[in-house]
C-alpha cells in the first residue's frame, strides 16, 4: 500500500460507544409475587482518547483507518446485574498533534507532552435501572432510563513539530544535511529542491545540554502566500524557541546571494507572523566548496551589522559544526531559563455541549413564533437535553419522571413566568428537539392566591412543591441513616 507523502494532517471520524439501557425488572421469587425492583444499570459507552506517545513521529497510521469507533455499554439486566462498560479506544499520536473540530474549526487540543491525554468523544452514559430509580416515594418504578448515544465528531489531526530550534532556508541549502551531521537522525538528503516534505527532527547533545532541531521543507519567495511547499510548513516553526538560517554559499542561481537569501526568508517569516521574538543564528553552509570561504568573509560583516551571529560551516567536512551546536545550546538554555515552568497538563476532556448560560444556570428558554396557533418555547440546557435522551417516551411513568425532573430545575415555573400558556409548544433541545404541548402541573403565585383548592389538578396530581418537600425529606432521612440510594428526581453524583 502506498504511504501518502503528506502525513502530518489527516481527517478522522471518531465515535464513542452508546450507553446501555437501564433495565426495568421486578424480582421474582417463589411465593413472593410482589418482589422489589431489581433492574440493573446500563454500562457507559467507551470513549475515544488520544494519548501522546513520544516514540511516534508521524500521523501515517491514521491514513489507514479513518473511522475509529469505541464499543457500546451493555444493557442492565434483572437481579441487579449492571451492564458492562464499553471499552475505550486509546489512539497514540506523536507529540505536537493539534486536534481541531472540522465542523466548527475550533481547536480542541494541543498535545505536546508525553502521556498527555485528550478525550475526543465521550461514551454515552448508561441508563439507570429501576432498582436505582426506586425511592420511598416511588417504590417500584415500572421504567428505567435509556442509555445515551455516544458522541461522534469529525476531527482533523495536524502535526506541528515541537522542537527547540527550527532550521529555515532555501531548498537544497543543506538543512537536512545539518540535522544529519549534528544528530543521529537520518533524513533524506538530495541535490534537488524540495527533498524534505515532512519536517525532520533530530536530538542534539552539546555538552550537558540536550535539545531538538527540526528542519522544514525549503522556503522560497512567496512561501507565505502558498508558493512552493513552505506555506503549509511555516507553522512548524511556531513552536521553536530559536531559528537558524541555513544559507547556501555555493548557489549559482542568478539573482541569489547569501544576504539576499536571508532577507527573502526573513520576509516570509514576517509575513507568517509571530516569530519576531525568536533569537536567530546564521549558518553559512558548504564552506568546503571552492570560493565559498571568500564569499563567507565578504558577507559576514553585513550580516553581523544586521545583528546576527554568523557561523561558516560545512556539513560535509564538519567545519564549524561544533561552534554552531554550542551556540544553539546556549540560546536554548537561556530561553528555557527565562520561560515559566510548564504547568502540568491535565487530561483534556471535551467541553460539555449546550451548557446553559442563563441566570438559572441549568437552562435557557427562548420564545419563538408569532402567537398564532401558540408560541414555541425553546428550552436548551445540558441537563434537560440529557434527560430527554434518557426517556422512554412509550412509558407513561418514565414521562412522568421526566416531568418531575424538568420541574425540579424550575423549567415549568420559568415558562409560566415568561407567559407560556397550556397548549403552547415546548421544544427541548436543538435540531433533534422533542416537542411537547405545555401542560403545567404547578401553579403560579397568583393562581395559588386566587384559586387555591379549586383546581382539579390539585386533586389529580400532587403539586410539585409537595413532591419536592417529600423528596427532600427522603433525602435527608437517607443521608442521616447513611443509606445511599438514587433519589427520585435528584441527580446522583454519577448522573451528572
Ligand atoms: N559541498 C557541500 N554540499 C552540501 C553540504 N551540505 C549539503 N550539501 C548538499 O546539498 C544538497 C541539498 O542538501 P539537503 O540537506 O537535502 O538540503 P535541504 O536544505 O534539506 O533541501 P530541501 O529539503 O529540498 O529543502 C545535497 O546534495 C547535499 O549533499 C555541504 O556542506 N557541502
Ligand atoms: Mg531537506
Amino acid at each position: 500500500m502506498a504511504i501518502p507523502s503528506f502525513v502530518d494532517r489527516v481527517k478522522l471520524t471518531v465515535a464513542a460507544g452508546n450507553g446501555g439501557h437501564g433495565c426495568a425488572s421486578v424480582k421474582r421469587e417463589k411465593f413472593k409475587p410482589l418482589g422489589g425492583p431489581d433492574g440493573g444499570n446500563g454500562g457507559d459507552g467507551g470513549s475515544v482518547i488520544f494519548r501522546v506517545d513520544g516514540g511516534l513521529t508521524t500521523l501515517v497510521e491514521f491514513h489507514r483507518q479513518s473511522v475509529r469507533r469505541a464499543s457500546n455499554g451493555a444493557p442492565g439486566q434483572g437481579d441487579f446485574r449492571h451492564g458492562a462498560r464499553g471499552e475505550d479506544i486509546v489512539l497514540s499520536v506523536p507529540s505536537g498533534t493539534v486536534v481541531t473540530d472540522l465542523e466548527t474549526g475550533e481547536q480542541l487540543a494541543d498535545l505536546t507532552e508525553e502521556g498527555q491525554e485528550f478525550v475526543a468523544v465521550l461514551g454515552g452514559k448508561g441508563g439507570l435501572g429501576n432498582a436505582a430509580l426506586a425511592s420511598s416515594a416511588r417504590k417500584a418504578p415500572g421504567f428505567a432510563l435509556l442509555g445515551e448515544e455516544g458522541e461522534a465528531r469529525e476531527i482533523q489531526l495536524e502535526l506541528k513539530v515541537v522542537a527547540d530550534v527550527g532550521l529555515v532556508g532555501f531548498p537544497s541549502a543543506g538543512k537536512s544535511s545539518l540535522i544529519a551531521a549534528i544528530s543521529r537522525a537520518r533524513p533524506k538528503i538530495a541535490d534537488y529542491p524540495f527533498t524534505t516534505l515532512v519536517p525532520n527532527l533530530g536530538v542534539v547533545v552539546a555538552g550537558d545540554v540536550t535539545y531538538t532541531v527540526a528542519d522544514v521543507p525549503g522556503l522560497i519567495e512567496g512561501a507565505s502566500l502558498g508558493k512552493g511547499l513552505g506555506f503549509d510548513f511555516l507553522r512548524h516553526i511556531d513552536r521553536c524557541q530559536a531559528i537558524v538560517h541555513v544559507i547556501d554559499l555555493g548557489t549559482y542561481e542568478p539573482g541569489r546571494d547569501p544576504v539576499g537569501d536571508l532577507e527573502i526568508i526573513e520576509g516570509e517569516l514576517a509575513a507568517h507572523g509571530g516569530l519576531e521574538d525568536r533569537p536567530r543564528l546564521v549558518a553559512l553552509n558548504k564552506v568546503d566548496l571552492p570560493d565559498a570561504p571568500e564569499m563567507a568573509e565578504i558577507v559576514r560583516p553585513d550580516l553581523e551589522r544586521a545583528g546576527h551571529r554568523v557561523f561558516a560551516i560545512s556539513t560535509k567536512t564538519g567545519e564549524g559544526l561544533n561552534e554552531l551546536k554550542f551556540a544553539m545550546a546556549e540560546i536554548v538554555e537561556a530561553r528555557r531559563a527565562a520561560l515559566p515552568a510548564a504547568e502540568p497538563r491535565p487530561v483534556i476532556r471535551p467541553k460539555p455541549v449546550g451548557r446553559a448560560k442563563s441566570g438559572q444556570g441549568e437552562f435557557t428558554i427562548v420564545k419563538k413564533g408569532d402567537g398564532e396557533g401558540g408560541f414555541v418555547w425553546r428550552v436548551r440546557g445540558e441537563k434537560p437535553e440529557r434527560w430527554i435522551r434518557q426517556t422512554d417516551f412509550n412509558n407513561a411513568e418514565a414521562v412522568g419522571y421526566l416531568a418531575d425532573r424538568l420541574n425540579r430545575i424550575g423549567i415549568e415555573a420559568k415558562l409560566l413566568e415568561m407567559g407560556a400558556v397550556a397548549g403552547d409548544a415546548v421544544a427541548i433541545g436543538g435540531e433533534d428537539a422533542v416537542v411537547f404541548d405545555f401542560a403545567p402541573q404547578i401553579e403560579t403565585g397568583a393562581e395559588l392566591l386566587s384559586r387555591r383548592g379549586e383546581d382539579q389538578r390539585l386533586e389529580s396530581e400532587r403539586p410539585a412543591a409537595a413532591r419536592r418537600r417529600e423528596r427532600d425529606a427522603d433525602y435527608h432521612a437517607s443521608r442521616n441513616a447513611g443509606i445511599d440510594y438514587a433519589l427520585e428526581g435528584l441527580p446522583t453524583d454519577d448522573e451528572d
